[in-house]
């Protein structure tokens, strides 16, 4: 039954079905969210989050019950979530401790899955063709249950659930963390946020948090970790300024990049604007504000905004970092931010989605393109300027190769001993912010 703040689960399970399509068909998760029912929006993102990091294996289980895809695929995806919803119920009741820190799983009892997947199959009259098939596929699942997972946690796929190819490269390029790095994957990340210290400070936002009954913590610099998510509207002091959404690994940009006051300083790839407003917040820079996708920087301003960041210091520009003849004017910068479009691999524990839209060329299209970038930015920073190259990947193409590429290319060029290099995804602890998978290096020109 649906009340007004809580839809029926067939809905929640339609809507999510159609975001696995949608992103196994290339829509990212944020656009498929987007698109959807504010009605069921908040619950759909939960089970699409799920099941996107359980997708391997639901995919697994749908080829061993049923060899011949379902033709109808948002018939297939519903299939796929209730097998991954039957498998955390039947787990539920056999073991309910083991779920008291896992708020993000969708719990409901077997009989409610089975009743709502065939409920929403109803609903749909393309659908319907498959309601049988759906009921029959599930009850096989509830009795076969542990002879198939053992089966299909064989596959490679279903075991780490990202695609073979993304397994195999990192094994290959961590042959003693590549299971860390991967279950790492599989924990939601917490909310993490950065404080705006032009404006607040950690203790002060702390025990607003603590008044509004949200546990936090902080485990150093300007950072904040939230105990349980939740949406930014219901957090105090947004509207403020006080803060803004950023990983902690993320945050490491903004403090590792040397900024004082008077620099000129390019943030060259700066939609939406998150290491933008950090440098910001940091020193009274000018600041040239770069990015190619001309919708993405109103972004930027927005959060420049709203942080009281704003003003004749900043200039936002649209265009592509590496045609310099487009958008720079001949006057070199003292520092640059080269935050370069990547794969993302390394934040998948935020976005689980990303997994699976990336193919496997993708690592070579991105590098290539981060290379023009760097080599173009080279020319536009001043002898003994700094340019912090950063990309949120953990492919070596995207972070350690490129560097020794770049090094080889450019005798002017010396990598300083702060840059931490390749970071990887850790689970955040009360003394350790944990934080996404990252590289890092800092560049500094020679004198002549
Ligand atoms: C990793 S994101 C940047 C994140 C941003 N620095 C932040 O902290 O919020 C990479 C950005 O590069 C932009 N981009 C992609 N190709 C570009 C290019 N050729 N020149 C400039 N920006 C580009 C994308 O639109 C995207 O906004």
């Amino acid at each position: 039954m649906s009340t007004a703040s809580q839809p029926a689960l067939a809905q929640v399970l339609l809507a999510s079905a159609r975001h696995i399509h949608e992103v196994l068909t290339g829509s990212s998760l944020t656009d498929c969210l987007a698109r959807t029912p504010s009605t069921v929006r908040a619950a759909a993102q939960a089970h699409s989050f799920y099941t996107l990091r359980h997708l391997g294996l639901a995919q697994e289980l749908r080829r061993l019950l049923v060899p011949r895809q379902p033709k109808d695929p948002i018939a297939d995806a519903l299939l796929m979530q209730a097998l991954l919803l039957v498998d955390v119920a039947v787990r539920f009741q056999a073991d309910r401790e083991a779920f008291i820190d896992r708020p993000e799983t969708p719990i409901y009892s077997v009989h409610t899955v089975v009743d709502q997947a065939v409920e929403a199959a109803q609903s749909q009259r393309q659908l319907r063709p498959f309601k049988n098939l759906l009921n029959a596929v599930l009850r096989r699942f509830i009795r076969e249950r542990e002879t198939l997972l053992e089966q299909a946690l064989k596959a490679p796929v279903a075991r780490w659930n990202h695609p073979t190819w993304w397994v195999q490269r990192l094994k290959k390029a961590y042959p003693s963390d590549w299971q860390r790095i991967l279950e790492t994957a599989a924990i939601p990340a917490p909310l993490t946020l950065r404080v705006n210290q032009r404006r607040c400070s950690v203790a002060r936002l702390l025990a607003l948090l603590e008044q509004a009954q949200i546990s936090a913590w902080s485990p150093g610099h300007e950072t904040v970790i939230l105990e349980q998510a939740r949406p930014v509207q219901h957090i105090p002091a947004f509207d403020l300024g006080w803060w803004s959404v950023q990983d902690s690994s993320a945050q490491i940009a903004g403090r590792l990049l040397p900024v004082t006051d008077g620099m000129r300083v390019l943030d060259a790839c700066a939609a939406p604007g998150g290491k933008t407003a950090h440098l910001l917040e940091r020193a009274d820079i000018h600041l040239v504000a770069l990015d190619v996708d001309a919708k993405r920087l109103e972004r930027v301003s927005e959060n420049i905004q709203r942080l009281g960041l704003d003003g004749d210091h900043v200039h936002l520009r649209a265009a592509p970092a590496q045609d310099l003849d487009t958008w720079w004017d001949g006057v070199p910068f003292d520092a640059i931010l080269a935050d370069v479009p990547c794969t993302a691999a390394g934040i998948v524990r935020r976005h689980p989605d990303i997994r699976w839209l990336r193919r496997e060329s993708d690592i070579h299209a991105t590098s290539a393109l981060q290379q023009q970038i760097l080599k173009a930015l080279w020319g536009t920073l001043k002898p003994e300027g700094h340019l912090l190259y950063v990309t949120c990947s953990i492919f070596p193409e995207e972070g350690q190769q490129q560097l020794d590429q770049f090094l080889t290319e450019h005798a002017d060029a010396v990598l300083l001993p702060e840059s931490p290099l390749q970071v990887l995804s850790s689970l955040e602890t009360r003394d350790h912010p944990g934080g996404d998978g990252f590289f890092y290096a800092l560049l500094q020109k020679s004198a002549h």
